[in-house]
């Protein structure tokens, strides 16, 4: 698993040797996005290998670090709680992939809103999201909404974002208005954050 070339070849057996790829991967600055989306969904969902990671909450989705990628990029697991969901955002320049671990997501796409005239944002799309399936979504596709639209089941989910960020823009679907908003992890590498990370992610 040396170069970019040989991963096109790899199945992702475990969790791990999906992180060992990316690493390789992302040590280059030329991403291939098709490349990056064939091995994510070649990673055949394993609960025992990411429930270390999967720490729920009973009111938002949460946002845990399983890994730092060198800088390069973070991978974090989200869990959804029944009928939880994010608002309208964008991923401040960022490569965003994100692959289904457990049960559906359902990603809802808009346009970014024109700077003059205020209104209801336009949706371009809505896609449903079964188990080890993996979107690709940047700030020149659009902005998305995330969901999970089950009433009875949690939902997890397997993000990238290379460069990491740590604040995106969320909108107002009726206006389109923007606000920054500064995000957290409820864990980082299987251990619950502090308290006060606690608060300011719930305040988004
Ligand atoms: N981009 C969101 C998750 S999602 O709704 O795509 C986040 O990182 O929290
Ligand atoms: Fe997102």
């Amino acid at each position: 698993m040396e170069s970019t070339d040989s991963n096109k070849h790899v199945k992702p057996e475990t969790l791990d040797d999906l992180i060992k790829v990316l690493h390789n991967i992302f040590e280059s600055d030329n991403i291939n996005v098709e490349e990056v989306q064939t091995i994510m969904e070649a990673y055949d969902s394993n609960p025992k290998e990411w429930k270390k990671f999967a720490k729920p909450d009973q009111f938002r989705y949460t946002r845990n670090l399983v890994d730092e990628g060198n800088g390069k990029f973070n991978i974090m697991v989200l869990c959804w709680g029944e009928g939880h969901g994010s608002s309208i955002h964008d991923h401040t320049n960022s490569h965003c992939f994100m692959k289904m671990l457990q049960g559906k997501l359902k990603e809802t796409r808009f346009d970014w809103p024109k700077e003059k005239t205020k209104g209801e944002m336009v949706q371009k799309s809505e896609k449903v999201l079964d188990e080890n399936k993996c979107v690709y979504i940047n700030d020149s596709i659009g902005l998305h909404r995330v969901e999970n639209p089950s009433h009875t089941e949690c939902s997890v989910s397997l993000h990238i974002y290379s460069p990491p960020f740590e604040s995106c823009q969320t909108f107002d679907q009726r206006t389109g208005h923007k606000n920054s908003v500064k995000m957290t992890f409820w864990s980082k590498y299987g251990e619950r954050t502090a308290f006060e990370t606690k608060v300011s992610q719930e305040n988004n």
